[in-house]
C-alpha cells in the first residue's frame, strides 16, 4: 500500500480516533533523529532479505496460546506483532521480526531483539515518550510512521501493530501470509497490554481500531500480491 493508497484511510482513522496529524509528524521527525543518533538502523533492502515467501504473523488474540501448542511454524518467517512477542517466547520460539509501537511487554522485546529478532518500530502521537526510553537501547530496527514517509521511516500501510505487519511482509516479498492469533472479535489477549492479567473484554478505542485492522486486511486482501489466510485453531 503505498502513500496515496493510505492517506484516505488515515485521514478517516485520525478522526474516529481523534488523533493529531501534527503529532504524528513530529514522532516520525523524532524516530529519525533517533535512528540516525543510535546508528543501528536498517533499510528496507535489509529487511527484505529477512522476510521470505511465507511468512507468519502473530497476533495478540487468545488463540494464539493454542495455535503455538498445536502447529508447526518452522518453513517460514515468523513476525510477531509487539505483545506477541511474549507468547512466542514462551513457547521457545524467537520472531525472525517484531513489529511494534513500544506499548508490548518491552523486557520481552528486548530479549527477543538481543538475541537476533529485528525491530520494526512505528512511530505516532502517543507513543514519543517510548521512543526516546527505548530505541537507544534497541539494535537492527527498521522505522515507521503513519504519514509522510520520510527517508529511513517508511510508511507501508496498515494502522494496528497486527495489520501493519501484515502490511510490511507483503510490501517485502512474502506472497504466502498466515495469520495467527488474529481473533479481534470481543475479548483482547492478555499479551496486548503489560498491564493485563488476562484475556479480557473489548474497550472500546481497542473495537475501533480492531474494526479499521479488519477493513485494511480485507483491502490487502482484494488489492494486494499475497495470499492471506487466517489460522483459526
Ligand atoms: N483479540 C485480539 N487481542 C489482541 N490483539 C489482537 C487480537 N486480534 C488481533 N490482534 C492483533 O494483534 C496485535 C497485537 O499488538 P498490540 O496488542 O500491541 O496492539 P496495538 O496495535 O499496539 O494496539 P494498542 O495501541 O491498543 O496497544 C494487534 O495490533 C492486533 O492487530
Ligand atoms: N496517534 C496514535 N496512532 C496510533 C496509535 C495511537 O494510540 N495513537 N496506536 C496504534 C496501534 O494500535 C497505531 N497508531
Ligand atoms: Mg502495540
Amino acid at each position: 500500500m503505498n502513500w496515496e493508497q493510505w492517506k484516505p484511510f488515515y485521514l478517516r482513522i485520525v478522526r474516529e480516533m481523534g488523533y493529531s496529524i501534527e503529532q504524528d509528524r513530529k514522532s516520525a521527525e523524532l524516530l529519525r533523529a533517533l535512528l540516525l543518533e543510535g546508528d543501528d538502523y536498517i533499510t528496507r533492502e535489509e529487511l527484505e532479505a529477512v522476510i521470505g515467501k511465507k511468512a507468519y504473523v502473530f497476533g495478540a488474540g487468545p488463540s494464539l496460546e493454542d495455535a503455538l501448542k498445536r502447529f508447526d511454524f518452522s518453513d517460514g518467517t515468523l513476525i510477531a506483532a509487539d505483545g506477541a512477542t511474549s507468547a512466542l517466547l514462551d513457547a521457545g520460539l524467537l520472531p525472525d521480526v517484531i513489529v511494534t509501537d513500544l506499548d508490548g511487554r518491552i523486557s520481552d522485546i528486548k530479549i527477543a531483539n538481543d538475541k537476533g529478532s529485528f525491530m520494526v518500530v512505528h512511530a505516532h502521537g502517543d507513543n514519543m515518550d517510548k521512543l526516546v526510553s527505548y530505541v537507544p537501547f534497541l539494535s537492527r530496527i527498521l522505522g515507521t510512521c503513519q504519514t509522510e514517509p520520510l527517508d529511513i521511516v517508511y510508511n507501508f500501510g496498515g494502522f494496528t501493530d497486527g495489520d501493519r505487519a501484515v502490511f510490511l511482509a507483503e510490501a517485502l516479498g512474502a506472497r504466502d501470509i498466515i495469520m495467527v492469533g488474529f481473533d479481534f472479535g470481543d475479548v483482547v489477549g492478555k499479551w496486548s497490554k503489560p498491564g493485563l492479567k488476562d484475556h479480557s473484554p473489548v474497550w472500546e478505542s481497542k473495537r475501533k481500531k480492531f474494526a479499521f485492522a479488519r477493513e485494511l486486511l480485507n483491502w490487502l486482501e482484494k488489492n494486494g500480491r499475497a495470499r492471506l489466510r487466517y489460522l483459526h485453531p
